[in-house]
C-alpha cells in the first residue's frame, strides 16, 4: 500500500535513511533539513514539502503476503522500538543515541545535525520520536532544548536517565602528555572540568561528542583528543587514554523522548508532568503558584526559568518608573498524572491567574538508572 501521510508530507530528492521501509518514493521539496546519515561521513540533504507526497515505489514492491496489523503489534513494537525511527543530535556513538536505544531497543537511529533539525525531523513524519538532552546532574540544564520545548509544538511521551560515563580518546599510538587540545559536547567538557584542567589541554566545542571523535579520527590528529563515549572510541577506531574522566562517578543525564501526539496518561504506574506557564509582575505571584501543588501534596521535581525571548523587559509599574526588568517564563515537572483528579485540580487552580499555560507532557517516569 501506498503510505499517505497525513498532514505535511515528505520529499526529497534521495532516498530517507531508512535501510528498512523502501516502499517510499518522495519527491517535491521546500524546507531543508540536513541530516546526517548513519555512520556515514557524508550528508544528505532532505527536503520537505507540504503539497508533496508519498507514494508507492511500484506494484511490484508492495509485499501479497503480509498479515493484517493487530492492535497487540501496536503496543508491543512501540515498547520495544522495532519499527520505529528515532531523530537525535550527534552522530553515531553519541549518548543520546544510547538514550533512544535504551528507550526503544530495537528502533533505527536518525542521526541530526542540530537539536532543531531533530523537533523539525518528527514534525516532517522523518522520524517518529525525538531523544533529546534536557539536564546533567554535573552540568545543568540544557537551555536551548527548553526553549525548543515551547518553540515547537511537539509532546513529551517519556524520559530517560543515562548514566554518562566519558573517556579520553585519541588516535592510536598518540599519549596523554601529546594533547595540546581536547574536543567535545560543551556539556562533557564541563563535565570532565577537573580532569581536563590538570591535563592543561586547551578545550573546544564541538556539537556532539562522537562528532568529536570522529573529527579527530578522520583528520588523523596527533595532538588533539576527545571527550567521548566507549561506543564512539569501538566505532571511530581510536584509543581509550582514560575512562571515567567526568567529575563525579554519579553523573547522570535525562533525556526527553518527544512525539507529534500525546500519550494517554495512566495511573498504573509513577507518571511525571511538565508543564511551561508565565505570571503576571508582582509579588508572592511565584510563591502563589507554587503553592497551587505544595497545597494538594504533589511533589516538584525541576524548575526552569527561561527569559521570554519575545517580551525580554518590563516596564514595572509602581514608584520605579525608569527601571525595567526582565520577563520569565517557567518551566515545571511535577510527580502525578494527568490521569489524576489531584494534578487536574493544580492546573486548573494555575490557569486562574497564569498568563500562559501549557501541558508539555505526562508521561512514564524512568525509574531503570543504567
Ligand atoms: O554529545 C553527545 O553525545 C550528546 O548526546 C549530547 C550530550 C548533552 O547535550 O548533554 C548528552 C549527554 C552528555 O551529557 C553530554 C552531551
Amino acid at each position: 500500500m501506498a503510505t499517505k501521510l497525513p498532514g505535511a508530507s515528505i520529499s526529497s530528492s534521495c532516498h530517507p535513511p531508512s535501510t528498512k521501509s523502501s516502499s517510499c518514493r518522495i519527491k517535491v521539496l521546500t524546507t531543508r533539513i540536513s541530516i546526517q546519515r548513519k555512520n556515514q561521513a557524508h550528508r544528505r540533504i532532505y527536503k520537505i514539502s507540504c503539497c508533496s507526497e508519498i507514494g508507492p515505489a511500484s506494484a511490484n514492491s508492495r509485499s501479497q503476503n503480509k498479515r493484517p496489523l493487530t492492535t497487540t503489534d501496536l503496543t508491543g513494537s512501540i515498547k520495544d522500538g522495532a519499527g520505529i525511527r528515532v531523530a537525535y543530535q550527534g552522530v553515531s556513538g553519541a549518548y543520546s543515541e544510547s538514550a533512544a536505544a535504551k528507550a526503544y531497543p530495537n528502533c533505527e537511529t536518525v542521526p541530526c545535525e542540530q537539536f532543531d533539525v531533530a523537533f523539525l525531523a518528527v514534525e516532517n513524519w522523518i522520524a517518529d520520536r525525538a531523544v533529546l538532552p534536557i539536564e546533567n546532574s554535573l552540568g545543568g540544564s540544557i537551555h536551548r532544548n527548553y526553549d525548543l520545548l515551547l518553540r515547537h509544538r511537539l509532546h513529551i511521551v517519556g524520559e530517560v536517565q543515562l548514566s554518562v560515563r566519558h573517556c579520553l580518546l585519541a588516535n592510536h599510538g598518540v599519549k596523554i602528555e601529546d594533547l595540546t587540545r581536547v574536543l567535545s559536547h560543551p556539556q562533557a567538557l564541563a563535565q570532565c572540568e577537573h580532569t581536563l584542567t590538570r591535563l592543561r589541554v586547551a578545550r573546544e566545542a564541538v556539537d556532539d561528542t562522537a562528532g568529536a571523535a570522529q573529527f579527530i579520527a578522520l583528520h588523523k590528529l596527533k595532538d588533539t583528543g576527545a571527550v567521548a563515549s566507549n561506543d564512539a572510541a569501538r566505532i571511530y577506531d581510536l584509543n581509550v587514554l582514560a575512562q571515567d574522566i567526568q567529575d563525579d562517578s554519579d553523573n547522570i543525564t535525562r533525556f526527553l523522548m518527544l512525539a507529534r501526539d500525546p500519550i494517554i496518561p495512566g495511573t498504573d504506574r509513577p507518571f511525571k508532568t511538565s508543564i511551561v506557564f508565565s505570571l503576571d509582575e508582582g509579588p508572592g505571584m511565584l510563591y502563589k503558584a507554587l503553592a497551587v501543588f505544595s497545597m494538594r501534596d504533589i511533589n516538584l521535581t525541576k524548575m526552569e526559568s527561561r527569559p521570554q525571548r519575545k517580551r525580554p523587559l518590563l516596564q514595572p509599574v509602581g514608584n520605579n518608573d525608569g527601571l525595567k526588568h526582565f520577563d520569565y517564563i517557567f518551566y515545571c515537572d511535577f510527580e502525578a498524572s494527568m490521569a489524576d483528579y489531584n494534578a487536574q485540580n493544580a492546573l486548573k487552580h494555575l490557569k486562574e491567574f497564569a498568563t500562559f499555560l501549557r501541558v508539555l507532557g505526562s508521561y512514564p517516569m524512568d525509574i531503570n538508572l543504567i
